[in-house]
């Protein structure tokens, strides 16, 4: 059985008088690596906060693990989806007391490896000394990269990836994109204008046409 992992039914989204998504059908199975085209403006962002509940459809239903996603089955989803977005959220201290705080968190817990983080951290071309950096003072494309690889050691059923290259050089873009693409089991949905991410077996799915 390979059942759908999430499902876009029949969804539009309007808001005021504007029509943004207009019965966007989608259905996303484990291992399924799907890349949302269209033009600025077209809903794709939007697309991957729904399962997340940071935004709400119009019509139409939403389902994860085969379950309708609303008020109550959202945290459930929450906890089983790793939405990456490019802005992190901001945080006063040290890069490691960041990552501390995010694996104290009680749904993460037990997920910090060290050894992982360190290889992570040499692979996206971090010095070692990152670590003791304040987050506030790294740049756009290292608090991406610190972003990505939090994603990678929390690890979750499906990632959702909002521009997640967009500040990265292209040799970091290439690393990045390789990184997910070859782990053939991981589900993702990818939101990238770069072109490191259409490979074989990506999907490349229109949205807003
Ligand atoms: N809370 C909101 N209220 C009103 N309009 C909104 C809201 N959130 C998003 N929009 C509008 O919905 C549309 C879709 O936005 P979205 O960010 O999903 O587009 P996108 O396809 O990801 O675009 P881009 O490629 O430029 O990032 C845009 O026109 C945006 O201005």
């Amino acid at each position: 059985m390979n059942s759908e992992l999430l499902k876009y039914n029949d969804i539009s989204l309007r808001y005021g008088e504007k029509d943004v998504l207009s019965h966007f059908n989608l259905d996303i199975k484990k291992g399924d690596r799907i890349l949302l085209k269209g033009r600025s403006g077209a809903g794709k962002s939007t697309l991957l906060k729904m399962p997340m509940g940071f935004a709400h459809h119009t019509s139409g239903s939403l389902y994860f693990n085969n379950k309708l996603l609303d008020a109550n089955t959202v945290w459930d989803a929450r906890k089983r989806i790793a939405y990456v977005s490019q802005d992190l959220d901001i945080y006063e201290g040290s890069v490691n007391e960041f990552i501390e705080e995010v694996f104290s968190y009680s749904f993460n817990e037990g997920k910090l490896d060290r050894t992982k983080l360190r290889r992570l951290l040499v692979y996206l071309g971090f010095e070692k000394d990152v670590l003791d950096m304040d987050f506030e003072d790294l740049s756009g494309g290292e608090k991406q990269r610190i972003g990505i690889i939090m994603s990678v050691l929390i690890g979750k059923d499906i990632y959702l990836l909002d521009e997640i290259t967009s500040s990265l050089d292209s040799a970091l873009k290439e690393k990045v994109a390789n990184y997910f693409l070859e782990r053939k089991d991981w589900t993702l949905v990818i939101i990238s204008h770069d072109d490191v991410w259409e490979k074989e077996n990506v999907r490349v799915v229109p949205v807003g046409v």
